[in-house]
């Protein structure tokens, strides 16, 4: 699937950038996984060192849309490993965006499917099952709303309130 430059966009949507409709996301993620660039409809999550919810949203089908996980930049366990990967890719998620930590590298990279992590960690997270679906999450330097556009690719994230034309 042929998806849209980050860097065109930006270049061809100043008033969307300049009205905030349009966000970067500061540059603070490592790519992983097989596909490079992904966009979609996002869904929101916010958790704490706790990965329940987030295998839940990956066992409902994907259909395109992108995972957006804020786990509050946690560095001492992983939010996604090799089994979520598979998952996600399986039921046709296009991407996950973890504000957090990812473990079982090699799996993930293995994994068609785009995945922004934070770092690298191999503690698995706690199953307590807590953490909040479809809110408004604020990720690098972003707010980004259930429901809005990400764009990524190996320049970077965007989030649009709308779906960005070619
Ligand atoms: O279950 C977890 O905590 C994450 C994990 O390791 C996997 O997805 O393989």
């Amino acid at each position: 699937m042929a998806g849209i430059a980050t860097a065109e966009a930006c270049d061809s949507n100043a008033p969307l950038l300049a009205s905030g409709d349009l966000r970067v996301l500061q540059p603070v993620f490592t790519i992983y996984g097989q596909s490079r660039m992904f966009s979609g409809p996002i869904v929101t999550l916010k958790v704490f060192e706790d990965n329940v919810l987030v295998r839940s949203m990956l066992e409902s089908r994907g259909e395109g849309r992108v995972l957006v996980v804020d786990g509050a930049g946690s560095m001492r366990c992983a939010l996604v490993g090799g089994n979520l990967g598979q998952l996600a890719q399986n039921n046709g998620w296009a991407g996950i965006v973890v504000n957090g930590c990812i473990r079982d590298v090699d799996e993930i990279n293995a994994c068609d499917i785009g995945v922004r992590a934070l770092a690298s960690h191999p503690m698995k997270s706690n199953k307590r099952g807590h953490g909040e679906k479809g809110v408004n999450v604020h990720i690098a330097g972003t707010l980004i709303r259930d429901g809005e556009w990400l764009y990524a690719d190996s320049d970077g994230i965007l989030v649009s309130k709308s779906e960005l034309s070619v």
